[in-house]
């Protein structure tokens, strides 16, 4: 590898991560609204079977992509953690 491609490897790697970082945005901002419109209902902040129905969705959809199953389900499993933590938040009024 060459130092021009080990740039161009880093320009990409700089545009996924942005890429990263706007869809991530995006979707608290819709979780958030689900947060809202839950702690306005009496729902409770999390929803277990829903969970398990995206991860399952999302292990396949890694192991079609040939990325590893378990990162995936972990790497989902952090954002729902805090999804449910904002949840509980807006449900206690703090
Ligand atoms: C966003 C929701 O709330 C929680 C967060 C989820 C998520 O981040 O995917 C899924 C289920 C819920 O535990 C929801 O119920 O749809």
């Amino acid at each position: 590898m060459t130092d021009e491609t080990l740039r161009g490897y880093r320009e990409s790697i700089d545009n996924i991560d942005a890429a990263l970082v706007l869809l991530l945005a995006e979707r608290f901002k819709v979780t958030q609204a689900v947060g809202r419109y839950k702690a306005t209902s009496g729902l409770p902040p999390a929803d277990p079977d829903r969970e398990e129905k995206q991860i399952a969705r999302l292990r396949r959809l890694a192991e079609d992509a040939r990325l590893d199953p378990d990162f995936s389900e972990a790497f989902l499993r952090f954002i729902i953690r805090e999804v449910i933590r904002h949840h509980e938040r807006v449900r206690d009024g703090a």
